[in-house]
C-alpha cells in the first residue's frame, strides 16, 4: 500500500516530502531513504506541523528498520537508536512521541517474527496512522464547522492546514468543512513571524481552495479584532495539557488575550493524539527554541544588525481559561477541560 498527499508520499522504500521551506515560491521535494534523512527533514522543518511530524517520524522508523543489517540480537538496540534520533528532532509537538510509541508497540509485539514480517507490520502501522490522520482531520472539520455561520470571518495563525498534517488540516480543516457545507467564509491569515507559515503556507493552501484570504502581519491582529472584522479565531495545537492549556505557534497566546478582550470566540482544533494527559498543565510543556537566524534573517536576507542578541521560542502556551472550545475528531470539548478531556478517552 502507498500514500500520496500534498504533504508526503510513501513509495515503499522512500518518503517524499514537499519542501515546505521553499513554498510558495517553488514546489520541490526532498527524498528520504534513511531515518537520519527523515530526522533532518523534521528538524530543519522541511515538514512541520504536529500531525505531519508524527506520521513522518513513523515512516522514518520504518526506514530505520529496513536499514538494519546487523545480527538479530542487535536489532532492538538499533531501533532504540532510531527512536532516539527521531525523538530528538523537536520537543514540543507530542504527536512525534505518540507516533513513535505506536511504532515501538508494534515492534515489540512482532519482535519474534522474521525481519521481513516485522518491517511489513511497521509499514502497515505507519500507513494506518497516515490514513487515520486524514479521517481524523475530516472529522475535526465536520464537528468544528458547526461553530461557524454563513459569511463568518475567521482569523487563523501559522499553518494548521493540509501541510501541517497528512492531508486536509485541522484548523484549516474546520474552515474547509464549513465551505464544503455551503457557508461563505473569509479568512484573515497572520503571516506568523519568524518562519512565516501563515504568509507562505496557509495563504498558498487557501488561495488554491478558492477561499477568500486576507494576509495580515501579526501585529495587525488586534486592530482587525477591534474593528469588529473577526467572528472567530481558530488555531491548531502542538500539545494540549490535561487541564486544557495549549502549546501552539508563538503568537497564539497574544491572539487569545486579544480575542478575550474583544469577546471573540477562540477555538483550538486538534486531534486527540495532540492531547497529553500525562502533563497536568502548560507549564510542563517543553518549548522549542530555534536558530537565531530565523529571526535575524528573512529568506536568507539579514534584516537585523550584526551582533544583536535573539530570543526565538517557536511556541507559547495559552491558558485554558482563554480557550472557548477545543475541537477534536471525537467532538467539541468545552470547559472544564480537566474533566472533559479525560472523558474523550473513555468514548
Ligand atoms: C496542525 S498542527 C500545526 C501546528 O504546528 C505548527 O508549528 P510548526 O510549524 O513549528 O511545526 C504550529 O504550531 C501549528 O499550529
Amino acid at each position: 500500500m502507498t500514500l500520496k498527499t500534498l504533504t508526503m508520499e510513501w513509495t515503499g522504500d522512500c518518503l517524499i516530502l514537499v519542501d515546505q521551506r521553499k513554498l510558495p515560491h517553488s514546489k520541490v521535494f526532498v527524498h528520504c531513504k534513511t531515518f537520519e534523512e527523515v530526522a533532518f527533514a523534521i528538524k530543519d522543518m522541511v515538514v512541520r506541523g504536529a500531525p505531519a511530524i508524527g506520521v513522518t517520524a513513523a515512516f522514518g522508523y520504518v526506514l530505520g528498520a529496513k536499514q538494519f543489517d546487523g545480527k538479530n540480537d542487535e536489532f532492538l538496540e538499533f531501533m532504540k537508536k532510531v527512536r532516539q534520533t527521531l525523538a530528538s528532532t523537536r520537543p514540543t509537538a507530542v504527536n512525534l512521541f505518540w507516533a513513535l510509541d505506536r511504532m515501538e508497540k508494534v515492534l515489540n509485539e512482532s519482535i519474534n517474527l522474521d525481519r521481513k514480517s516485522i518491517i511489513k507490520r511497521l509499514e502497515e502501522e505507519a500507513l494506518k496512522m497516515a490514513y487515520e490522520d486524514i479521517e481524523t482531520n475530516r472529522s475535526i472539520g465536520m464537528h468544528g464547522q458547526n461553530l461557524l455561520k454563513d459569511n463568518d470571518t475567521v482569523l487563523t495563525h501559522c499553518n494548521a492546514g493540509a501541510l501541517a498534517t497528512v492531508d486536509y488540516g485541522t484548523a484549516i480543516g474546520v474552515i474547509r468543512a464549513a465551505v464544503e457545507n455551503g457557508k461563505k467564509i473569509r479568512v484573515f491569515v497572520d503571516e506568523t513571524r519568524p518562519y512565516l507559515q501563515g504568509a507562505r503556507l496557509t495563504t498558498w493552501e487557501l488561495v488554491q481552495l478558492g477561499i477568500e484570504t486576507i494576509l495580515i502581519t501579526d501585529n495587525m491582529a488586534g486592530w482587525v479584532m477591534k474593528k469588529g472584522l473577526v467572528n472567530a479565531v481558530i488555531v491548531g495545537a502542538d500539545r494540549i495539557a490535561a487541564n486544557g492549556d495549549v502549546a501552539n505557534k508563538i503568537g497564539t497566546y497574544s491572539l487569545a488575550v486579544l480575542a478575550k478582550k474583544h469577546g471573540i470566540p477562540f477555538y483550538v482544533a486538534a486531534p486527540t493524539s495532540t492531547i497529553d494527559l500525562t502533563i497536568k498543565d502548560g507549564t510542563e510543556i517543553p518549548i522549542e527554541e530555534r536558530p537565531h537566524e530565523e529571526v535575524t534573517h528573512v529568506q536568507g536576507i539579514r534584516i537585523a544588525a550584526e551582533g544583536v542578541k535573539v530570543y526565538n521560542p517557536a511556541f507559547d502556551v495559552t491558558e485554558n481559561e482563554l480557550i472557548t472550545a477545543i475541537i477534536t475528531e471525537k467532538g467539541i470539548v468545552k470547559p472544564p477541560y480537566s474533566e472533559n478531556l479525560k472523558k474523550l478517552f473513555l468514548r
